[in-house]
């Protein structure tokens, strides 16, 4: 099974009275080093690019001392990788300025861009949910209402791109990531272009084989870029449901290696489908995956498909709805910070993270002919996209409440409270329809055009008695209205719907064709059940991400690239910058022709130092992440301090060596820094992780052990190496039960013989006597030993059931680390979170129960001895 990497949860700061405490004593002794990038901390590598590292980042700087640092994720590119005018160049500025442009909630949001001496640094939005792909691995392949509603927002995503004149080129389920509350982000714009309404075909092939439309393969037409992301999107899809590529199948080219014979299957070989992909959905990929771009359905068409019909009023926002509330939102929730400038205000955010660490295993994506075609040289007005601030908030966005348990809100999205009223338009929606109810009605969906005397751009909230109502002006004036009618069950769309002919991408009139062939499968009547329970193994092994490198050689012809800008130096910018802020306020959204290749100066900052190591003084966030690294070290103190005050009886030693081995593991293993990666500090390592796990899972054993609370079952663990750590845990917990009193009696007998060899020697037969006697009062201690660790074997064994307060908080945490573990049997599952709740367990026994206990058993073998050596 494919791995998929370990995933540790932040959860923000400490505690303000332990933050207090801790604060006054050792943070202002020892200062840490973090390393940083211009205000954010660098934290732990997410993944590897074409590119360089993305890194995970804090804001250094927050509101006040209990705001949780803001997370960021941080594309370093080092500047001395990218040749001037190269291919490499463009692709990031291309990247960019389009990011720069693009404000929806199921894309990536570009928080800004710092560059320094060495390193371009391109700060994006956390994806805390991780890339898509290993989401489909972990799962196999997805539900149908998972997929569709994923699939909602990665068309939503995909049509406002298009409206905006760009095209991505590269959609794939790598280029896919997860925010936190599993809403998708479409990320990696790499391969981005705009396409003008005269001059749409473009010339350059790119993306990835298997995503990649067929006309971009087998033809060296120009091609109509925005079919070719429809198709991506088609072939994402398919993933989704199938849980593997379509076209995976060739016998002749399993893997796909040969990209003419991949292209020539796929265009010669009908669309198959395994079983268990409901006929709806199976209609809108037959008409998706048509190799012919003009017999392809459209993006508008996509929307109003009835597989897509639940989320419709997600899918009727506009695009300029989305930048309308991502503005506004911008505004509400980022007050200027004291001495940023305000176009680098930071939105706080709520942090649960999770950590990924992939390697660039991407490096597929293909251009076959990368020259442009006729690509004008964007004006240079299309620079100046700065972040603008907005004359006034809206009043309604600032009422509306923003719930986090909602499916499509993300509550650090750029517009997570329109979001949020589409979700509680769809909810209704879902109450009154019963889901995915498979009926040829689409005259359910009613069009009705109301036509609407606005000013073109004019955007027109409706007085909002509920969040239900979202009304938004198109381009062609005409107000959409999306109201889901209470009671009677229908769902009514008043919009105008059209396609305009300038292909700027708006949906087209009241009728939806369908997609041509395929009437017929969508008068299937009656309701069908989706989620039928087909065997994966009667296809192929699901291979969702399965990647065919690129047979073709890879290159770009720049002589076709426009020239690029000579860099400019920070004070350029500085003054560019406050003079595009005031133009760009006035630029509500990119107007076509704006999107540039060149070099985006105009939002970058200068940054200090190389990734320099600065001191954490009067830094919140640092603050914080140190007082988190100095709780772990703390904690490693005391179980060193208790090992050592173990050390000085040789009976002691001898009674719990097991235990104590397996406790050197649990200190070398949570060591400094094991905690501060539960609690995500900079620099938490994966390796630390990992050894997180391991410890984990040494106490999965031990609890699967006392479970079976027999020897027996111990044996079981004998044999690798790996299994000698388990079964060192193994005996910590069932040593009690394993170790005879007889044992015990050898062990004491021995240590006193030690002991007493001088003695002995010079004894007389009284004194063997009275040694006789001391041993039999020894095995009387080692039986009361005994017997205390049995009981206290018994009370780990209970415990879990009769948590104190913050052993149940550490379980939890532990609990829900590791079901974000990779994806296991059923069982496995089980025990991990059996072993989270051991490790608490046992960390709480460790720390608060536990060491009393063994002191006084200490001090009684201690004072045995005083005893014993005065009788002697
Ligand atoms: N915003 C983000 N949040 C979390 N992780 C991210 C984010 N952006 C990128 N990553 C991680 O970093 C990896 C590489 O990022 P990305 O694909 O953007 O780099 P790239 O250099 O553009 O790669 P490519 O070769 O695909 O163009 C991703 O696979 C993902 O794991």
């Amino acid at each position: 099974m494919t791995s998929v990497p370990q995933r540790h949860t932040y959860y923000g700061a400490p505690t303000s009275s332990y933050t207090q405490s801790r604060q006054s004593t050792s943070y202002s002794s020892q200062k840490r080093k973090h390393v940083t990038f211009g205000p954010y901390i660098v934290g732990s590598t997410l993944g590897e690019g074409e590119f360089g590292k993305v890194k995970m980042g804090w804001s250094k700087t927050s509101s006040s001392s209990m705001d949780v640092p803001k997370q960021v994720a941080i594309k370093l590119i080092r500047r001395d990788t990218i040749p001037k005018n190269s291919e490499k160049e463009v692709k990031i500025y291309r990247e960019i300025n389009a990011l720069k442009h693009l404000n929806h909630p199921n894309i990536v949001r570009l928080e800004e861009v710092l560059q320094n001496s060495k390193y371009i640094g391109i700060v994006l939005e956390y994806a805390s949910g991780g890339e898509f792909y290993k989401y489909i691995q972990k799962k196999r392949r997805l539900k149908e209402s998972a997929a569709c509603r994923l699939f909602a927002q990665l068309i939503s995503g995909v049509y406002y791109m298009h409206s905006k004149g760009l095209v991505h080129r590269d959609l794939k389920l790598e280029n896919l990531l997860l925010d936190k509350n599993e809403n998708l982000l479409i990320t990696d714009f790499g391969f981005v272009n705009e396409f003008l309404p005269e001059n749409e075909l473009m010339k350059t092939s790119c993306g990835s084989p298997c995503y990649a439309a067929p006309e971009l393969v087998v033809t060296a037409r120009p091609y109509e870029a925005r079919k070719a992301d429809i198709w991506s999107c088609g072939v994402i899809m398919y993933a989704m449901l199938a849980g593997y590529l379509p076209w995976d199948d060739d016998p002749e080219n399993p893997d796909g290696d040969d990209i003419g014979k991949l292209y020539r299957y796929i265009t010669r070989t009908p669309l198959k489908f395994p079983d268990y992909i409901a006929p709806v959905p199976r209609d809108l990929l037959r008409a998706i995956l048509v190799a012919d771009p003009k017999r392809r359905i459209t993006i508008a068409q996509t929307l109003h498909h009835q597989w897509l019909q639940p989320h419709l009023p997600f899918l009727s926002v506009m695009p300029e709805e989305w930048d309308h509330v991502s503005k506004n939102q911008e505004f509400l929730r980022q007050p200027p910070q004291k001495g940023e400038a305000a176009n680098s205000a930071r939105p706080r955010s709520n942090c649960s993270v999770s950590s990924t660490n992939s390697k660039g295993e991407k490096r597929n994506s293909l251009i076959m002919d990368s020259s442009l075609h006729s690509q004008p040289v964007p004006p240079q007005q299309s620079q100046s996209h700065a972040v603008a601030m907005p004359s006034s908030p809206s009043p309604r966005l600032r009422q509306s409440p923003v719930k986090s348990n909602n499916r499509h809100s993300r509550s650090n999205s750029a517009a997570s409270i329109a979001l949020q009223a589409v979700v509680d338009a769809e909810r209704e929606y879902h109450a009154t329809h019963p889901p995915f109810t498979n009926s040829a009605s689409t005259s359910a969906l009613q069009f009705e055009v109301s036509p609407h005397s606005t000013s073109p751009r004019h955007y027109t909230f409706s007085p909002t008695k509920t969040n239900q109502n979202i009304v938004t002006s198109l381009r062609d004036s005409v107000i959409i209205e999306t109201s889901p009618q209470k009671g009677s069950g229908t769902f009514l769309i008043a919009s105008s719907l059209k396609e305009s002919p300038n292909g700027t991408g708006l949906p087209e009139a009241s009728s939806v064709p369908a997609p041509s062939g395929h009437k017929g499968q969508l008068a299937v009547k009656g309701q069908v059940s989706y989620h039928g329970t087909h065997n994966l193994a009667l296809h192929r092994r699901p291979r969702p991400t399965s990647y065919h490198p690129a047979s073709c050689s890879t290159f770009c012809d720049i002589s076709q690239v426009p020239t690029l800008q000579p860099t400019v130096n920070g004070e350029d910018t500085t003054s560019q910058t406050q003079d595009n802020v005031n133009k760009s306020t006035s630029q509500g959204i990119m107007h076509r022709g704006s999107f540039s290749m060149n070099k985006p100066f105009v939002d970058m900052q200068i940054v200090a130092g190389d990734l320099i190591k600065s001191g954490g003084d009067g830094d919140t966030a640092a603050k914080k992440i140190h007082d988190q690294v100095e709780d772990a070290d703390h904690r490693v103190d005391l179980l060193r301090q208790r090992r050592q005050s173990q050390r000085y009886s040789v009976v002691y030693d001898k009674l719990f060596g097991v235990a104590q081995q397996s406790e050197d593991n649990a200190v070398e293993d949570a060591g400094p820094g094991g905690n501060a990666v539960e609690h995500g500090a900079p620099g938490a390592s994966v390796k630390r992780d990992k050894k997180r796990f391991s410890i984990m899972s040494i106490y999965s054993t031990s609890k699967s052990s006392v479970e079976s609370g027999s020897p027996k079952n111990e044996d079981k663990h004998r044999g690798t190496d790996s299994e000698n750590n388990h079964r060192g845990s193994t005996k910590r917990i069932t040593s009690g039960q394993e170790l005879s009193v007889n044992d015990q009696q050898d062990t004491s007998r021995k240590s006193s013989a030690a002991k007493n060899t001088e003695p002995a020697k010079q004894a007389s037969r009284l004194k063997e006597v009275k040694t006789e006697t001391s041993r039999k009062t020894l095995s009387a201690i080692s039986k009361q030993e005994l017997l205390g660790q049995n009981s206290s074997a018994q009370k780990s064994k209970v415990e879990p059931r009769i948590e104190p307060e913050a052993t149940k908080k550490n379980a939890t945490v532990q609990r829900s680390a590791s079901l974000k573990k990779p994806a296991k049997p059923a069982q496995s599952r089980k025990k991990a979170n059996r072993s989270s709740v051991m490790v608490s367990s046992v960390a709480a026994s460790n720390t608060e129960n536990a060491r009393p206990r063994e002191q006084s058993t200490a001090k009684r073998v201690i004072d045995f001895f005083k005893r014993r050596s005065m009788r002697l």
